[in-house]
């Protein structure tokens, strides 16, 4: 069935939770759900693809992004800038496609602000000690910088009450069945509060 918009969906977690990882797992379902690509000022990882992981972009240009109103929500985190390109989300939803942010918490609760009918989703580490271990184990990041992440993941831990949902990471699939069926149930709610009007507003 064609909606009028589509819902915008925000996945958040510390660092190292598994968001990319279950984004990617999730992208292997047929969910129809569309992925953001972020924009950035980190230097690229081996591996990343500008344009795919994410755009990215010099500290001049992503400022220049800022004063031209083009992000939805950005942050600066650790050393570097993020951001979510309005333009592509606010196109995907207005033709009723779902769309998901994989984003940090302050650009969450930026998002938050701006779209509050969207679907705040954290996704949750079994342990802190898991944590750690993930972010060790990806090997992406000095000691220095996984202190950092893993000292601003405590604070982040601390603001999940301010989501919707709280989805615990503890195996790949089963954290992705849990978000298909948010996904499936807000979908089913938003159907039926449609349905509702178009049958009062036809009265
Ligand atoms: N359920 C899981 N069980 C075990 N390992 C996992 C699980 N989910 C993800 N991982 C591993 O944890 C590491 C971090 O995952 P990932 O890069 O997806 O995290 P992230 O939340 O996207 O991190 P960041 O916010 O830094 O981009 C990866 O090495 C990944 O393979
Ligand atoms: N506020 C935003 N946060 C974002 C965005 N894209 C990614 N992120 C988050 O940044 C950290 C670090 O990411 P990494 O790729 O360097 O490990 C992580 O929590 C991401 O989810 C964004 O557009 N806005």
């Amino acid at each position: 069935m064609r909606r009028e918009k589509g819902l915008l969906i925000v996945l958040s977690g510390p660092s190292g939770v598994g968001k990319g990882t279950v984004c990617g797992a999730l992208r292997k379902h047929d969910t129809h759900i569309q992925y953001s690509v972020s924009a950035t000022t980190r230097n690229p990882r081996a591996g990343e693809e500008d344009g795919v992981s994410y755009f990215f972009k010099s500290k001049q240009e992503f400022e220049r992004m800022i004063r031209e109103n083009e992000l939805l929500e950005y942050a600066q985190y650790v050393d570097n800038y993020y951001g979510t390109p309005r333009q592509y989300v606010e196109d995907t939803i207005a033709k009723g496609h779902d769309v998901i942010l994989e984003i940090e918490v302050q650009g969450a609760l930026q998002v938050k602000e701006t779209f509050p009918e969207g679907v705040f989703i954290f996704l949750m580490p079994p342990s802190i000690k898991e944590l750690r271990n993930r972010i060790e184990g990806r090997g992406t990041e000095s000691q220095d910088l996984i202190d950092s992440r893993m000292t601003i993941a405590k604070d982040e831990i601390d603001l999940m009450d301010k989501y919707d949902y709280v989805v615990e990471n503890d195996e790949v699939e089963l954290a992705v069945e849990r978000i298909k069926s948010i996904v499936t149930a807000e979908n089913c709610k938003k159907e039926r509060l449609i349905h509702l009007y178009k049958e009062l507003v036809e009265e």
